[in-house]
Protein backbone atom coordinates (compact mmCIF):
# COMPACT_ATOMS: atom_id res chain seq x y z
CA UNK A 1 0.00 0.00 0.00
CA UNK A 2 1.31 3.92 -1.03
CA UNK A 3 2.46 5.41 2.16
CA UNK A 4 0.16 8.26 1.47
CA UNK A 5 -3.00 5.49 1.76
CA UNK A 6 -1.35 3.87 4.40
CA UNK A 7 -0.98 7.55 6.11
CA UNK A 8 -4.68 8.54 5.79
CA UNK A 9 -6.24 5.57 6.78
CA UNK A 10 -4.13 5.19 9.98
CA UNK A 11 -4.98 8.87 10.94
CA UNK A 12 -8.69 7.93 9.70
CA UNK A 13 -8.82 4.88 12.39
CA UNK A 14 -8.60 7.79 15.38
CA UNK A 15 -11.99 9.02 14.34
CA UNK A 16 -13.81 6.12 13.68
CA UNK A 17 -16.97 7.15 15.84
CA UNK A 18 -17.79 10.47 13.50
CA UNK A 19 -16.69 7.84 10.67
CA UNK A 20 -19.08 5.08 11.70
CA UNK A 21 -22.21 8.11 12.08
CA UNK A 22 -21.26 9.51 8.77
CA UNK A 23 -21.23 5.95 6.67
CA UNK A 24 -24.77 5.12 8.69
CA UNK A 25 -26.32 8.52 7.52
CA UNK A 26 -24.81 8.20 3.72
CA UNK A 27 -26.15 4.35 4.01
CA UNK A 28 -30.26 5.87 4.82
CA UNK A 29 -29.63 8.45 2.82
CA UNK A 30 -29.07 6.07 -0.26
CA UNK A 31 -31.49 3.89 0.84
CA UNK A 32 -34.28 6.17 1.02
CA UNK A 33 -33.30 7.62 -1.73
CA UNK A 34 -33.58 4.37 -3.74
CA UNK A 35 -36.84 3.41 -1.85
CA UNK A 36 -38.19 6.50 -2.65
CA UNK A 37 -37.43 6.43 -6.67
CA UNK A 38 -39.03 2.63 -6.74
CA UNK A 39 -42.16 3.84 -4.86
CA UNK A 40 -42.71 6.73 -6.75
CA UNK A 41 -42.07 4.32 -9.97
CA UNK A 42 -44.71 2.01 -8.16
CA UNK A 43 -46.92 4.48 -7.73
CA UNK A 44 -46.89 5.46 -11.67
CA UNK A 45 -47.46 2.27 -12.14
CA UNK A 46 -50.49 1.18 -9.96
CA UNK A 47 -52.10 4.48 -11.00
CA UNK A 48 -51.43 3.20 -14.88
CA UNK A 49 -53.08 -0.41 -14.07
CA UNK A 50 -55.95 1.85 -12.75
CA UNK A 51 -55.32 1.36 -8.75
CA UNK A 52 -57.78 3.10 -6.71
CA UNK A 53 -56.01 4.54 -3.57
CA UNK A 54 -52.58 5.45 -3.92
CA UNK A 55 -52.22 8.19 -1.29
CA UNK A 56 -50.73 5.96 0.75
CA UNK A 57 -47.87 5.03 -1.07
CA UNK A 58 -47.53 8.63 -1.64
CA UNK A 59 -47.33 9.45 1.59
CA UNK A 60 -44.28 6.54 2.10
CA UNK A 61 -42.87 8.43 -0.67
CA UNK A 62 -42.89 11.89 0.50
CA UNK A 63 -41.75 10.60 4.00
CA UNK A 64 -38.81 8.55 2.39
CA UNK A 65 -37.93 11.66 0.14
CA UNK A 66 -37.55 13.41 4.05
CA UNK A 67 -35.68 11.01 5.79
CA UNK A 68 -32.88 11.04 2.42
CA UNK A 69 -32.65 15.08 3.08
CA UNK A 70 -32.35 14.80 6.60
CA UNK A 71 -29.80 12.20 6.29
CA UNK A 72 -27.98 13.53 3.61
CA UNK A 73 -27.53 16.63 5.87
CA UNK A 74 -26.15 14.57 8.66
CA UNK A 75 -24.15 12.83 6.71
CA UNK A 76 -23.02 15.90 4.72
CA UNK A 77 -22.21 17.81 8.09
CA UNK A 78 -20.47 14.76 10.16
CA UNK A 79 -18.20 14.08 7.04
CA UNK A 80 -17.46 17.58 6.90
CA UNK A 81 -16.78 18.01 10.53
CA UNK A 82 -14.75 14.99 10.49
CA UNK A 83 -12.65 16.07 7.53
CA UNK A 84 -12.07 19.49 8.94
CA UNK A 85 -10.77 18.14 12.07
CA UNK A 86 -8.71 15.84 10.73
CA UNK A 87 -7.75 18.67 7.86
CA UNK A 88 -6.56 20.91 11.02
CA UNK A 89 -5.18 18.04 12.56
CA UNK A 90 -2.55 17.30 9.47
CA UNK A 91 -1.68 20.82 8.92
CA UNK A 92 -0.83 21.37 12.91
CA UNK A 93 1.28 18.11 12.31
CA UNK A 94 2.74 19.71 9.49
CA UNK A 95 4.02 22.76 10.93
CA UNK A 96 5.66 20.64 13.90
CA UNK A 97 7.13 18.74 11.24
CA UNK A 98 8.37 21.59 9.54
CA UNK A 99 10.16 22.68 12.98
CA UNK A 100 11.29 19.02 13.80
CA UNK A 101 13.24 18.95 10.69
CA UNK A 102 14.47 22.89 10.20
CA UNK A 103 16.55 23.85 9.55
CA UNK A 104 18.56 20.86 8.17
CA UNK A 105 15.87 19.04 6.63
CA UNK A 106 14.57 22.20 4.47
CA UNK A 107 17.46 23.21 3.05
CA UNK A 108 17.29 21.23 0.20
CA UNK A 109 13.06 21.95 0.01
CA UNK A 110 11.80 24.78 -2.17
CA UNK A 111 9.96 27.06 0.15
CA UNK A 112 6.98 26.95 -2.83
CA UNK A 113 7.20 23.19 -2.71
CA UNK A 114 6.60 22.98 0.99
CA UNK A 115 3.92 25.71 0.94
CA UNK A 116 1.81 23.11 -1.72
CA UNK A 117 2.25 20.49 0.86
CA UNK A 118 0.89 22.50 3.70
CA UNK A 119 -2.12 24.09 2.33
CA UNK A 120 -2.96 22.72 -1.15
CA UNK A 121 -2.10 18.81 -0.63
CA UNK A 122 -4.14 18.60 2.68
CA UNK A 123 -6.64 20.34 1.52
CA UNK A 124 -6.57 17.82 -1.14
CA UNK A 125 -7.09 15.16 1.88
CA UNK A 126 -10.91 16.40 2.51
CA UNK A 127 -12.18 14.69 -0.08
CA UNK A 128 -10.98 11.49 1.19
CA UNK A 129 -12.43 11.87 4.70
CA UNK A 130 -15.59 14.07 3.68
CA UNK A 131 -16.38 11.52 0.57
CA UNK A 132 -14.13 8.65 -0.74
CA UNK A 133 -13.79 6.57 2.60
CA UNK A 134 -17.44 6.99 3.50
CA UNK A 135 -19.04 6.43 0.08
CA UNK A 136 -16.80 3.17 -0.12
CA UNK A 137 -18.21 2.01 3.10
CA UNK A 138 -21.67 2.77 2.00
CA UNK A 139 -21.25 1.49 -1.65
CA UNK A 140 -20.36 -1.89 0.35
CA UNK A 141 -23.67 -2.17 1.93
CA UNK A 142 -25.98 0.05 -0.41
CA UNK A 143 -24.99 -2.12 -3.40
CA UNK A 144 -25.75 -5.51 -2.41
CA UNK A 145 -28.99 -4.41 -0.55
CA UNK A 146 -29.97 -2.82 -4.29
CA UNK A 147 -29.48 -6.26 -5.81
CA UNK A 148 -31.63 -7.79 -2.92
CA UNK A 149 -34.49 -5.20 -3.31
CA UNK A 150 -34.27 -6.34 -7.79
CA UNK A 151 -34.74 -10.08 -6.28
CA UNK A 152 -37.69 -9.08 -4.62
CA UNK A 153 -39.37 -6.75 -6.89
CA UNK A 154 -38.09 -7.72 -10.53
CA UNK A 155 -37.55 -11.08 -9.59
CA UNK A 156 -33.77 -13.12 -9.55
CA UNK A 157 -33.46 -12.80 -13.47
CA UNK A 158 -33.50 -8.83 -12.87
CA UNK A 159 -31.34 -8.62 -9.89
CA UNK A 160 -29.10 -11.14 -12.32
CA UNK A 161 -28.52 -9.00 -15.51
CA UNK A 162 -27.88 -5.86 -12.82
CA UNK A 163 -24.78 -7.74 -11.76
CA UNK A 164 -22.46 -7.71 -15.19
CA UNK A 165 -23.45 -3.61 -15.61
CA UNK A 166 -22.17 -3.16 -11.82
CA UNK A 167 -19.60 -5.13 -11.98
CA UNK A 168 -18.17 -3.13 -15.24
CA UNK A 169 -19.27 0.08 -13.66
CA UNK A 170 -16.21 -0.83 -11.08
CA UNK A 171 -14.08 -2.39 -13.61
CA UNK A 172 -13.25 1.24 -15.82
CA UNK A 173 -12.13 2.90 -12.62
CA UNK A 174 -10.05 -0.05 -11.58
CA UNK A 175 -8.65 -0.52 -15.31
CA UNK A 176 -7.82 3.02 -15.47
CA UNK A 177 -6.47 3.08 -12.04
CA UNK A 178 -2.67 3.29 -13.01
CA UNK A 179 -3.54 6.10 -15.78
CA UNK A 180 -5.01 7.79 -12.71
CA UNK A 181 -2.83 7.78 -10.43
CA UNK A 182 -0.05 8.83 -13.00
CA UNK A 183 -2.92 11.38 -14.33
CA UNK A 184 -2.59 12.51 -10.42
CA UNK A 185 0.99 12.51 -9.83
CA UNK A 186 1.62 14.83 -13.03
CA UNK A 187 -0.91 16.79 -11.90
CA UNK A 188 0.53 17.38 -8.55
CA UNK A 189 3.97 17.64 -10.33
CA UNK A 190 2.61 20.43 -12.13
CA UNK A 191 0.76 22.38 -9.31
CA UNK A 192 3.68 22.34 -7.35
CA UNK A 193 6.16 23.29 -9.93
CA UNK A 194 4.24 26.30 -11.32
CA UNK A 195 3.99 27.26 -7.48
CA UNK A 196 7.64 26.99 -6.72
CA UNK A 197 8.23 29.49 -10.15
CA UNK A 198 5.67 31.99 -9.08
CA UNK A 199 6.78 32.20 -5.39
CA UNK A 200 10.32 32.32 -6.67
CA UNK A 201 9.81 35.18 -9.30
CA UNK A 202 7.88 37.11 -6.18
CA UNK A 203 10.19 36.46 -3.90
CA UNK A 204 12.94 37.57 -6.56
CA UNK A 205 11.49 39.98 -8.21
CA UNK A 206 14.05 42.47 -7.33
CA UNK A 207 16.70 40.50 -8.91
CA UNK A 208 14.94 39.50 -12.00
CA UNK A 209 13.84 43.52 -12.55
CA UNK A 210 17.15 44.41 -12.22
CA UNK A 211 19.19 42.49 -14.45
CA UNK A 212 16.19 42.63 -16.53
CA UNK A 213 14.92 38.99 -17.22
CA UNK A 214 11.51 39.73 -16.80
CA UNK A 215 10.97 37.80 -20.00
CA UNK A 216 12.86 34.44 -19.33
CA UNK A 217 10.35 34.35 -15.69
CA UNK A 218 7.08 34.76 -17.85
CA UNK A 219 8.56 32.68 -20.40
CA UNK A 220 9.44 30.11 -17.37
CA UNK A 221 6.15 30.45 -16.08
CA UNK A 222 4.16 30.42 -19.33
CA UNK A 223 6.29 26.77 -19.70
CA UNK A 224 5.04 25.60 -16.08
CA UNK A 225 1.32 26.89 -17.36
CA UNK A 226 1.23 25.06 -20.33
CA UNK A 227 2.80 21.73 -18.11
CA UNK A 228 -0.12 22.27 -16.03
CA UNK A 229 -2.60 22.28 -18.59
CA UNK A 230 -1.14 19.68 -20.15
CA UNK A 231 -1.35 17.31 -17.05
CA UNK A 232 -5.34 18.90 -16.75
CA UNK A 233 -6.04 17.79 -19.87
CA UNK A 234 -5.03 14.34 -20.04
CA UNK A 235 -6.53 14.13 -16.16
CA UNK A 236 -10.15 15.45 -17.49
CA UNK A 237 -9.78 12.76 -20.76
CA UNK A 238 -9.45 10.04 -18.45
CA UNK A 239 -12.22 11.35 -16.08
CA UNK A 240 -14.30 11.72 -18.66
CA UNK A 241 -13.97 8.18 -20.47
CA UNK A 242 -14.88 6.93 -16.66
CA UNK A 243 -17.72 9.24 -16.24
CA UNK A 244 -19.23 8.17 -19.88
CA UNK A 245 -18.75 4.24 -18.76
CA UNK A 246 -20.85 4.75 -15.39
CA UNK A 247 -23.58 6.50 -17.84
CA UNK A 248 -23.35 3.58 -20.34
CA UNK A 249 -23.49 1.16 -17.37
CA UNK A 250 -26.24 2.60 -16.29
CA UNK A 251 -28.08 3.05 -19.03
CA UNK A 252 -27.58 -0.66 -20.35
CA UNK A 253 -28.72 -1.64 -16.68
CA UNK A 254 -32.24 -0.13 -16.44
CA UNK A 255 -32.75 -1.24 -20.70
CA UNK A 256 -31.60 -4.84 -19.47
CA UNK A 257 -33.72 -5.00 -16.97
CA UNK A 258 -36.81 -3.36 -19.04
CA UNK A 259 -35.73 -5.86 -21.59
CA UNK A 260 -36.19 -9.12 -19.04
CA UNK A 261 -39.15 -7.51 -17.15
CA UNK A 262 -40.71 -7.42 -20.55
CA UNK A 263 -39.86 -11.16 -21.47
CA UNK A 264 -40.60 -12.52 -18.52
CA UNK A 265 -43.95 -10.73 -18.37
CA UNK A 266 -43.51 -8.66 -15.10
CA UNK A 267 -46.60 -6.61 -14.04
CA UNK A 268 -46.50 -2.96 -14.85
CA UNK A 269 -46.06 -1.24 -11.43
CA UNK A 270 -43.06 -4.11 -10.55
CA UNK A 271 -41.67 -3.39 -14.17
CA UNK A 272 -41.84 0.23 -13.46
CA UNK A 273 -40.36 -0.28 -10.19
CA UNK A 274 -37.49 -2.18 -11.48
CA UNK A 275 -36.30 0.29 -14.55
CA UNK A 276 -36.52 3.07 -11.21
CA UNK A 277 -34.40 0.73 -9.43
CA UNK A 278 -32.06 -0.69 -11.93
CA UNK A 279 -30.88 3.16 -12.52
CA UNK A 280 -30.84 3.91 -8.64
CA UNK A 281 -29.00 1.15 -7.70
CA UNK A 282 -25.99 2.64 -9.40
CA UNK A 283 -26.56 5.93 -6.86
CA UNK A 284 -23.87 4.35 -4.02
CA UNK A 285 -21.54 3.33 -7.15
CA UNK A 286 -21.67 6.85 -9.05
CA UNK A 287 -20.71 9.11 -5.97
CA UNK A 288 -17.87 7.09 -5.50
CA UNK A 289 -16.91 7.13 -9.00
CA UNK A 290 -16.80 11.01 -8.94
CA UNK A 291 -14.73 10.29 -5.75
CA UNK A 292 -12.12 7.49 -7.38
CA UNK A 293 -11.89 9.68 -10.42
CA UNK A 294 -9.92 12.09 -8.62
CA UNK A 295 -7.85 9.60 -6.66
CA UNK A 296 -5.07 9.98 -8.25
CA UNK A 297 -4.59 13.59 -7.13
CA UNK A 298 -6.04 12.84 -3.56
CA UNK A 299 -3.04 10.23 -3.59
CA UNK A 300 -0.22 12.08 -4.79
CA UNK A 301 -1.38 14.33 -2.13
CA UNK A 302 -1.20 11.95 0.39
CA UNK A 303 2.21 10.69 -0.27
CA UNK A 304 3.47 14.27 -0.05
CA UNK A 305 1.89 15.12 3.19
CA UNK A 306 3.11 12.05 4.63
CA UNK A 307 6.62 11.97 3.33
CA UNK A 308 6.87 15.28 5.01
CA UNK A 309 5.31 14.28 8.44
CA UNK A 310 7.46 10.85 8.56
CA UNK A 311 10.52 12.84 7.54
CA UNK A 312 12.84 12.09 10.61
CA UNK A 313 14.49 15.34 12.46
CA UNK A 314 17.70 16.54 11.21
CA UNK A 315 19.25 15.65 14.55
CA UNK A 316 17.49 12.93 16.84
CA UNK A 317 15.95 14.17 19.98
CA UNK A 318 16.95 11.81 22.60
CA UNK A 319 18.69 13.67 24.80
CA UNK A 320 17.21 13.97 28.59
CA UNK A 321 19.87 15.22 30.53
CA UNK A 322 19.39 18.33 32.72
CA UNK A 323 20.71 21.23 31.35
CA UNK A 324 24.31 22.46 33.27
CA UNK A 325 23.87 24.35 36.03
CA UNK A 326 25.70 27.73 35.39
CA UNK A 327 27.42 30.40 37.92
CA UNK A 328 28.31 32.33 34.74
CA UNK A 329 28.65 32.55 31.32
CA UNK A 330 29.50 28.56 30.07
CA UNK A 331 32.80 27.49 27.99
CA UNK A 332 31.90 26.38 24.48
CA UNK A 333 33.98 22.92 23.26
CA UNK A 334 34.36 21.65 19.46
CA UNK A 335 36.14 18.63 20.39
CA UNK A 336 37.89 16.48 17.73
CA UNK A 337 34.37 17.41 15.74
CA UNK A 338 33.83 16.03 12.00
CA UNK A 339 31.25 17.13 9.72
CA UNK A 340 29.94 16.92 6.27
CA UNK A 341 26.57 17.60 4.89
CA UNK A 342 27.32 14.07 2.76
CA UNK A 343 29.43 11.56 3.89
CA UNK A 344 31.61 11.97 0.45
CA UNK A 345 32.66 15.40 1.42
CA UNK A 346 33.89 16.12 4.71
CA UNK A 347 33.47 20.03 5.41
CA UNK A 348 35.20 20.02 9.38
CA UNK A 349 38.04 17.83 9.35
CA UNK A 350 38.81 17.46 13.15
CA UNK A 351 37.80 20.69 14.58
CA UNK A 352 39.18 20.78 18.07
CA UNK A 353 38.43 24.70 19.76
CA UNK A 354 37.07 25.82 23.27
CA UNK A 355 35.76 29.47 23.96
CA UNK A 356 36.19 30.32 27.35
CA UNK A 357 32.97 31.17 29.49
CA UNK A 358 32.45 35.18 28.73
CA UNK A 359 34.93 35.36 26.15
CA UNK A 360 34.90 36.59 22.13
CA UNK A 361 36.27 34.02 19.82
CA UNK A 362 35.71 35.16 16.28
CA UNK A 363 36.35 32.79 13.22
CA UNK A 364 38.11 33.93 10.66
CA UNK A 365 38.54 31.94 7.16
CA UNK A 366 38.36 32.00 3.51
CA UNK A 367 34.59 31.72 2.17
CA UNK A 368 33.59 27.98 2.75
CA UNK A 369 36.33 27.56 5.33
CA UNK A 370 33.82 26.04 7.80
CA UNK A 371 32.43 29.10 9.92
CA UNK A 372 28.49 28.99 9.67
CA UNK A 373 29.32 24.54 9.77
CA UNK A 374 30.43 25.41 12.76
CA UNK A 375 27.95 27.74 13.92
CA UNK A 376 25.14 25.11 12.93
CA UNK A 377 26.70 22.20 14.88
CA UNK A 378 27.09 24.45 17.99
CA UNK A 379 22.66 25.30 17.60
CA UNK A 380 22.85 21.69 17.03
CA UNK A 381 21.22 22.11 13.33
CA UNK A 382 23.10 19.11 12.48
CA UNK A 383 25.10 16.58 14.54
CA UNK A 384 29.05 15.80 14.33
CA UNK A 385 29.96 12.54 12.36
CA UNK A 386 31.97 12.17 15.26
CA UNK A 387 33.52 14.36 17.93
CA UNK A 388 31.33 15.95 20.28
CA UNK A 389 30.22 19.95 21.06
CA UNK A 390 29.83 20.86 24.48
CA UNK A 391 28.14 24.04 26.52
CA UNK A 392 29.48 24.20 30.44
CA UNK A 393 30.69 20.64 30.10
CA UNK A 394 27.14 19.09 28.64
CA UNK A 395 27.45 17.19 25.29
CA UNK A 396 24.85 18.59 23.28
CA UNK A 397 23.25 15.49 22.02
CA UNK A 398 22.59 14.43 25.74
CA UNK A 399 20.25 17.88 26.10
CA UNK A 400 16.64 17.83 24.88
CA UNK A 401 16.47 20.05 21.47
CA UNK A 402 14.29 22.72 22.78
CA UNK A 403 16.38 23.34 26.10
CA UNK A 404 19.48 24.18 24.12
CA UNK A 405 17.08 27.73 23.24
CA UNK A 406 17.77 28.08 27.19
CA UNK A 407 21.25 28.50 26.68
CA UNK A 408 22.24 29.16 22.97
CA UNK A 409 20.74 32.53 21.14
CA UNK A 410 21.57 33.11 17.38
CA UNK A 411 21.90 36.55 15.94
CA UNK A 412 21.85 35.37 12.12
CA UNK A 413 23.49 37.90 9.39
CA UNK A 414 19.86 38.53 7.97
CA UNK A 415 17.15 38.24 10.69
CA UNK A 416 14.02 37.78 9.68
CA UNK A 417 11.08 40.64 10.36
CA UNK A 418 7.87 39.84 10.06
CA UNK A 419 5.22 41.79 8.52
CA UNK A 420 4.02 43.54 11.85
CA UNK A 421 5.31 46.43 14.15
CA UNK A 422 8.61 46.96 15.23
CA UNK A 423 7.11 46.06 18.72
CA UNK A 424 5.37 42.71 18.16
CA UNK A 425 8.84 41.77 15.85
CA UNK A 426 10.91 42.25 19.26
CA UNK A 427 8.87 40.47 21.75
CA UNK A 428 9.34 37.45 19.22
CA UNK A 429 12.39 36.98 21.47
CA UNK A 430 10.29 37.39 24.81
CA UNK A 431 6.70 37.40 24.35
CA UNK A 432 5.43 39.40 27.05
CA UNK A 433 8.42 41.24 27.50
CA UNK A 434 7.62 45.18 29.87
CA UNK A 435 8.15 48.17 27.87
CA UNK A 436 11.23 48.70 30.00
CA UNK A 437 12.52 45.63 28.67
CA UNK A 438 11.97 46.39 25.38
CA UNK A 439 13.28 50.35 25.43
CA UNK A 440 16.53 49.08 27.09
CA UNK A 441 16.75 46.79 24.91
CA UNK A 442 16.55 49.00 22.02
CA UNK A 443 18.63 51.68 23.81
CA UNK A 444 21.70 48.93 24.12
CA UNK A 445 21.48 47.63 20.30
CA UNK A 446 21.15 51.23 19.01
CA UNK A 447 17.39 50.99 17.53
CA UNK A 448 16.19 54.42 19.71
CA UNK A 449 18.62 56.27 17.44
CA UNK A 450 16.08 55.35 14.27
CA UNK A 451 13.35 55.11 16.55
CA UNK A 452 12.66 58.44 16.08
CA UNK A 453 12.39 58.56 12.69
CA UNK A 454 10.00 55.90 11.99
CA UNK A 455 6.42 57.45 11.98
CA UNK A 456 4.69 55.02 14.60
CA UNK A 457 7.56 54.70 16.40
CA UNK A 458 7.75 51.00 17.95
CA UNK A 459 4.38 50.99 16.50
CA UNK A 460 5.22 51.29 12.99
CA UNK A 461 5.03 47.93 10.63
CA UNK A 462 8.62 47.70 9.31
CA UNK A 463 6.81 45.49 6.01
CA UNK A 464 7.96 42.41 4.29
CA UNK A 465 10.89 40.67 5.81
CA UNK A 466 11.29 44.38 7.05
CA UNK A 467 12.02 46.14 4.33
CA UNK A 468 10.65 49.29 6.03
CA UNK A 469 14.18 49.27 7.54
CA UNK A 470 18.14 49.86 6.34
CA UNK A 471 20.12 46.79 6.46
CA UNK A 472 21.97 48.39 9.43
CA UNK A 473 18.58 49.20 11.25
CA UNK A 474 17.75 45.09 10.93
CA UNK A 475 20.78 44.10 12.40
CA UNK A 476 20.47 46.24 15.46
CA UNK A 477 16.90 44.71 15.64
CA UNK A 478 18.42 41.16 15.63
CA UNK A 479 20.84 42.21 18.35
CA UNK A 480 17.85 43.52 20.28
CA UNK A 481 15.99 40.66 20.09
CA UNK A 482 19.27 39.14 21.44
CA UNK A 483 19.47 40.93 24.35
CA UNK A 484 16.03 40.53 25.14
CA UNK A 485 16.32 36.71 24.62
CA UNK A 486 19.22 36.96 27.22
CA UNK A 487 21.17 33.69 26.96
CA UNK A 488 24.28 33.16 28.24
CA UNK A 489 25.81 31.78 24.80
CA UNK A 490 25.80 33.64 21.70
CA UNK A 491 26.31 32.96 18.25
CA UNK A 492 26.44 35.67 15.89
CA UNK A 493 26.58 35.61 12.31
CA UNK A 494 28.21 39.46 11.85
CA UNK A 495 26.77 40.90 8.55
CA UNK A 496 29.41 41.06 5.57
CA UNK A 497 27.57 43.87 4.08
CA UNK A 498 29.82 47.58 4.40
CA UNK A 499 27.95 49.92 6.72
CA UNK A 500 29.03 54.00 6.48
CA UNK A 501 31.36 55.18 9.08
CA UNK A 502 28.29 56.24 11.30
CA UNK A 503 26.43 53.17 11.34
CA UNK A 504 29.60 50.73 11.94
CA UNK A 505 29.92 52.64 14.97
CA UNK A 506 26.40 52.50 16.33
CA UNK A 507 26.56 48.58 15.18
CA UNK A 508 30.04 48.36 17.06
CA UNK A 509 28.67 49.72 20.38
CA UNK A 510 25.19 47.17 20.26
CA UNK A 511 27.59 44.43 18.97
CA UNK A 512 30.13 45.21 22.23
CA UNK A 513 26.73 45.46 24.60
CA UNK A 514 25.41 42.19 23.27
CA UNK A 515 28.43 40.72 23.33
CA UNK A 516 28.95 41.66 27.23
CA UNK A 517 29.13 38.80 29.78
CA UNK A 518 28.27 36.43 27.05
CA UNK A 519 29.94 33.36 25.46
CA UNK A 520 30.43 34.50 21.96
CA UNK A 521 31.34 32.65 18.94
CA UNK A 522 31.40 35.36 16.14
CA UNK A 523 31.60 34.16 12.36
CA UNK A 524 33.61 37.45 11.92
CA UNK A 525 33.31 39.67 8.54
CA UNK A 526 34.97 42.98 10.13
CA UNK A 527 38.00 44.06 10.88
CA UNK A 528 36.81 46.08 14.32
CA UNK A 529 35.17 42.15 15.24
CA UNK A 530 38.71 40.28 14.82
CA UNK A 531 40.85 42.89 16.50
CA UNK A 532 38.44 43.07 19.69
CA UNK A 533 37.82 39.67 19.94
CA UNK A 534 39.49 37.85 22.53
CA UNK A 535 40.59 35.13 20.23
CA UNK A 536 40.83 34.80 16.50
CA UNK A 537 40.45 30.96 14.85
CA UNK A 538 41.63 30.97 11.90
CA UNK A 539 39.35 28.04 9.91
CA UNK A 540 41.32 26.69 6.68
CA UNK A 541 39.53 23.80 4.96
CA UNK A 542 37.80 22.40 7.51
CA UNK A 543 40.73 22.41 10.13
CA UNK A 544 42.00 25.31 12.70
CA UNK A 545 44.89 26.64 10.84
CA UNK A 546 45.97 28.62 13.85
CA UNK A 547 44.15 30.39 17.19
CA UNK A 548 45.40 33.80 18.74
CA UNK A 549 45.17 37.34 19.26
CA UNK A 550 44.71 39.66 16.07
CA UNK A 551 47.89 41.22 16.91
CA UNK A 552 49.81 37.57 17.14
CA UNK A 553 48.36 35.98 14.14
CA UNK A 554 48.66 39.42 12.24
CA UNK A 555 52.41 38.88 13.07
CA UNK A 556 53.15 34.89 12.58
CA UNK A 557 49.91 33.64 10.14
CA UNK A 558 50.43 34.69 6.28
CA UNK A 559 46.65 33.36 5.26
CA UNK A 560 45.09 35.19 8.33
CA UNK A 561 47.19 38.04 7.18
CA UNK A 562 45.76 37.90 3.89
CA UNK A 563 42.34 37.38 4.88
CA UNK A 564 42.78 40.27 6.71
CA UNK A 565 44.09 42.52 3.78
CA UNK A 566 41.39 40.96 1.65
CA UNK A 567 39.19 42.37 3.93
CA UNK A 568 40.51 46.18 4.43
CA UNK A 569 40.99 46.05 0.18
CA UNK A 570 37.06 45.45 -0.20
CA UNK A 571 36.09 47.71 2.44
CA UNK A 572 38.38 50.47 0.90
CA UNK A 573 36.97 49.63 -1.93
CA UNK A 574 33.56 50.47 -0.96
CA UNK A 575 35.18 53.83 0.71
CA UNK A 576 36.79 54.80 -2.21
CA UNK A 577 39.68 55.27 0.03
CA UNK A 578 43.22 54.04 -1.46
CA UNK A 579 44.05 50.56 -0.55
CA UNK A 580 46.19 50.10 2.40
CA UNK A 581 49.19 47.43 2.86
CA UNK A 582 49.73 45.05 5.82
CA UNK A 583 52.64 45.16 7.52
CA UNK A 584 53.71 41.69 9.34
CA UNK A 585 52.42 42.16 12.91
CA UNK A 586 50.58 45.28 12.64
CA UNK A 587 46.96 46.21 10.97
CA UNK A 588 46.27 47.57 7.78
N1 LIG B 1 23.50 22.84 3.25
C1 LIG B 1 24.62 22.50 2.66
N2 LIG B 1 24.68 21.40 1.90
C2 LIG B 1 25.82 21.03 1.29
N3 LIG B 1 26.97 21.70 1.39
C3 LIG B 1 26.98 22.82 2.13
C4 LIG B 1 25.82 23.28 2.79
N4 LIG B 1 26.14 24.42 3.46
C5 LIG B 1 27.44 24.65 3.22
N5 LIG B 1 27.94 23.70 2.43
C6 LIG B 1 29.32 23.57 1.97
O1 LIG B 1 30.14 23.45 3.12
C7 LIG B 1 31.33 24.18 2.95
C8 LIG B 1 31.50 25.15 4.12
O2 LIG B 1 30.44 26.09 4.07
P1 LIG B 1 30.27 27.20 5.18
O3 LIG B 1 28.98 27.90 4.86
O4 LIG B 1 30.41 26.60 6.52
O5 LIG B 1 31.50 28.14 4.87
P2 LIG B 1 31.82 29.56 5.46
O6 LIG B 1 33.25 29.48 5.93
O7 LIG B 1 30.82 29.98 6.44
O8 LIG B 1 31.75 30.45 4.14
P3 LIG B 1 31.22 31.96 3.98
O9 LIG B 1 32.23 32.85 4.63
O10 LIG B 1 31.23 32.13 2.50
O11 LIG B 1 29.87 32.03 4.57
C9 LIG B 1 31.25 24.89 1.60
O12 LIG B 1 31.99 24.13 0.68
C10 LIG B 1 29.77 24.84 1.28
O13 LIG B 1 29.58 24.73 -0.11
Amino acid sequence: MRRGTAGLLRVLSGHLRPFGISVLFAVVNQAAGMGAVVLAAATAGQALSGAADLWPLFWWTLGLTAVRAVANWVESWISHELSFRVLAQVRQWLYQAFARIAPGGLIRRRGGDLVVRALRDSESLEIFYAHTSIYVAAALVVAPAALAAMAMIGGGWAALVLLPWMAASAAVPLALRRAGARHGGDLTDALTELNVEVTDLVQGLREILSFGRGADRLDRLRDADRRLAAAQRRQARRAGLETVAGGAAIGGASLSVLATGLHTGLPAPALLASVALAGAAFTPITMLLNVTRVWGLTSSSADRVFDLLEEPAAVPDTGRAPLPVLTGPPAVEFDEVVFGYDETRPVLRGVSLTVPGGTTLALAGATGAGKSTLAHLLLRHFDPASGTVRIGGADLRDLPVDDLTELVCHVPQEAFLFHDTLRANLELARPGASAEDVAQACADARVTPFLDRLPDGLDTVVGERGAALSGGERQRVAIARALLRDRPVLVLDESSSQLDALSEHELQAALDRVRNGRTTLVIAHRLTTLRHADLVAVLDHGRIADLGRHAELMARCAPYRRLVQAQADAAALLDGRPVPTTKRGGDP
